[in-house]
């Protein structure tokens, strides 16, 4: 396969990369599908290699969904081999049955291989037609601001994104391939129409053009408005965060704060955690539950993928599901696991437990409670029931059965989030122990 003389859109490739700053040096992959979209991207760029200095690798996924997959997978190593670039192919096993469609999932898949490779940007052919059908398809799904910004021309990150082709239409890259006599795939399931996002393509957007002749640049437009304003409820909710207290946030704080505001902050900081937003109906199930809850009762309410918690005039988000921790012995270890998390057994002089003691005991374990269990945490003061120790310390009900215990021949040492047994204690000078734990 030879690459064709002269590479179709330069100067629009061009213009993308200088906006995005990309430096002499840096390595973009292009996420090569071997379509037409990603066809036009990868000439474009292998052309562009020696004017900006950048090194050019590709990868292509193999989903294994269609009868064509190894073909696809034959004419993309091709193409590479012909352009001089570097390719590696990733077969990814997607996941059937998913709830949101097989395309979904193959996406998903697609997705966490390609944000998975250590380059400096990953290079995508998404151009405008795509970004008004994405906008489409989630105003049709009763998206929010942030979903319907749609995509982004270029994204920070490691690897960054950046979608050269963002402002060309679908039309001007098929036939600037054909001009450039280029050779692609077609995968045929673009033109399936069981699936909603090529409905949308083949029936809906060309009655809409129809009608509207400028609808594709209009809802690009659109969707570069709802940026803006995503950025600034963004802004807002770092504000509102702080004004509340920070991550962990004053419960009566929370509750000034009007309806929008408060579940504005909650989905905020639920992106942080990487994961998606509780759908609308829930945030407002929560936000009611937070408002007619006295403001010191314990509550943890399920949150998507994340658990809303208040207690004591605090509220925070925090994993739905934790590993259950699993009871082990300690035997000097600087470490040792703890569910999700890890609890820490540093040698620390004059803090923590009595590095003597605990060498004296016959066994030294972590574990959950007990039954029964109790310490005393200063000498001379009495011993309290784990329960009341939690109260004391203001730990919630459902965090007590993940507390770290560390026993010594059956007595409770040291709890974590707690402290330690008064009688375990390192005295001043003395090599010591400092357990500490870091839940996940
Ligand atoms: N199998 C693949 N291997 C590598 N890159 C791919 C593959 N499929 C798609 N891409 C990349 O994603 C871009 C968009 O492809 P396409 O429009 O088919 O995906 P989409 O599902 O609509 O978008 P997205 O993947 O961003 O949700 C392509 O131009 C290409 O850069």
């Amino acid at each position: 396969m030879r690459p064709p003389a002269c590479a179709p859109l330069q100067d629009e490739l061009a213009a993308a990369l200088r906006a995005a700053a990309v430096f002499p040096g840096a390595t973009l992959c292009c996420a090569f599908s071997g379509g037409v979209d990603s066809s036009v991207l990868l000439h474009g760029l292998a052309a562009l290699r020696g004017t900006f200095g950048f090194r050019l690798e590709a990868a292509h996924v193999h989903h294994g969904l269609s009868p064509h997959a190894d073909a696809w997978a034959t004419h993309c190593m091709a193409v590479c081999a012909a352009l001089a670039v570097p390719l590696r192919v990733f077969r990814v096993e997607v996941e059937r049955g998913a709830p949101d469609g097989l395309e979904a999932a193959a996406r998903r898949a697609r997705h966490a291989v390609l944000g998975s490779l250590a380059c400096d940007w990953l290079v995508f052919g998404h151009h405008q037609d795509d970004q008004a059908e994405t906008l489409l398809f989630r105003l049709l799904r009763g998206t929010g601001v942030r979903g319907a910004a749609a995509m982004a021309e270029h994204e920070a990150g490691r690897p960054g994104v950046l979608r050269p082709l963002f402002g060309v239409r679908r039309e001007r890259i098929e036939s600037a391939a054909r001009a450039a006599g280029l050779a692609w795939v077609e995968d045929e399931s673009n033109a399936r129409l069981a699936h909603a996002r090529n409905r949308l393509r083949h029936r809906v957007l060309p009655v809409l053009e129809a009608a509207f002749p400028a609808a594709v640049p209009a809802l690009v437009r659109a969707a570069e408005n709802f940026r803006e304003a995503d950025g600034l409820l963004d802004e807002l909710a770092a504000l509102d965060e702080a004004t509340c207290g920070g991550r962990v946030l004053r419960l009566e704080a929370v509750l000034a704060l009007p309806s929008a505001r408060l579940r504005n902050l909650l989905r905020w900081q639920v992106r942080r955690f990487g994961v998606l937003p509780p759908v609308r109906a829930r945030l407002l199930e929560v936000e009611r539950q937070l408002r007619e809850a006295a403001v010191q009762a314990p509550l943890r309410m399920a949150f998507g993928d994340l658990a809303c918690c208040a207690y004591r005039g605090r509220l925070w988000l925090e994993p739905a599901e934790t590993a259950a921790p699993q009871a082990c012995a300690w035997r000097g270890e600087p470490v040792l696991p703890w569910g999700d998390g890890e609890v820490l057994l540093r040698p620390a002089e004059g803090l923590g437990l009595s590095a003597a003691a605990l060498q004296g005991a016959a066994s030294v374990r972590l574990r959950c409670r007990w039954p029964g269990l109790a310490m005393r945490l200063e000498a001379g003061r009495p011993r309290r029931a784990f329960k009341q120790l939690c109260q004391e310390a203001g730990v919630p009900p459902w965090l007590r059965g993940r507390l770290p215990v560390l026993e010594a021949d059956g007595e409770a040492v040291w709890i974590g989030g707690i402290g330690c047994a008064g009688a375990w204690r390192a005295g001043h000078g003395e090599a010591g122990v400092e357990p500490l734990w870091r839940s996940g």
